[in-house]
């Protein structure tokens, strides 16, 4: 089920290549949906290692990248970045992990994302995990979230809203046209929610190993 990256293709796109073959597992979900935390709790139970696109573009904004004012300037917005930045830095990151099985947290967040990932790495999602929550709740866990980031106020959490609900569940319900989206009830208790996450890592587990 795994994916054999292109290197032809990527080579023609011009980016980097990954010589190896991944697993990958798209977290989709609002802001404050809880796609972190329940990362956090797959790692150590299935072996995966976590990919959140927002902490790479932080990371990159705040290494003095040539990117880093236009990354700085869109998160605060609440805005998508280019999905050429976004993807390069998923890229490396999976080149650089001795691991074959990635969770890919908050991308493609937009179709610009989803299109071009495809495309420049021909990796298609094992599935998609989508937390699906009120956006009360979420706005209350964002707002509540004290890890000093400059895009948890509420203004920037209303545009972060507008964009999940226009670019982002469009690409949820494209995969789940594909059959390849599982819905969890986000809403619940941090155990709860993964007890729901684990069902659906152990039966791919066990389709996998059939
Ligand atoms: N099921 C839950 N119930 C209550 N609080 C939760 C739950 N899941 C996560 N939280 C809390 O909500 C906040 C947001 O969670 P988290 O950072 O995992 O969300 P996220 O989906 O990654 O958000 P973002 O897209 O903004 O990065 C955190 O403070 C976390 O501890
Ligand atoms: N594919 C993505 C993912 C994130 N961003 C930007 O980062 C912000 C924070 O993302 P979180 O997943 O950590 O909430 C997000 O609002 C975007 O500005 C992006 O551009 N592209
Ligand atoms: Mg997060």
């Amino acid at each position: 089920m795994g994916t054999v990256v292109d290197a032809a293709n990527k080579e023609a796109n011009g980016s980097s290549h990954i010589n190896k073959k991944v697993k990958v597992v798209f977290v989709l979900g609002g802001p404050g949906s809880g796609k972190g935390t329940q990362c956090a709790n797959i790692v150590k139970h299935f072996g995966y290692s976590h990919l959140s696109a927002g902490d790479l573009l932080r990371a990159e904004r705040d290494s003095g990248s040539e990117n880093g004012t236009m990354i700085k300037n869109m998160i605060k917005k609440g805005e998508i970045v280019p999905s050429e930045v976004t993807i390069k830095l998923l890229q490396r990151a999976m080149e650089e992990d001795g691991n074959d099985k990635f969770l890919i947290d908050g991308f493609p967040r937009n179709e610009e994302n989803r299109a071009a990932f495809e495309s420049v790495t021909g990796i298609e999602p094992e599935f998609v995990l989508f937390f699906d929550c009120p956006e009360e709740e979420m706005e209350k866990r964002v707002l509540n979230r004290n890890q000093n980031r400059d895009d948890d106020n509420i203004e920037t959490i209303r545009k972060r809203f507008e964009v999940y609900m226009g670019s982002t569940l469009p690409i949820i319900e494209y995969y789940n046209s594909k059959g390849k989206v599982h819905k969890i009830d986000a809403s619940k208790t941090i155990d709860q929610v993964f007890e729901a996450v684990k069902e659906v890592f152990s039966s791919y587990e066990d389709k996998v190993a059939a």
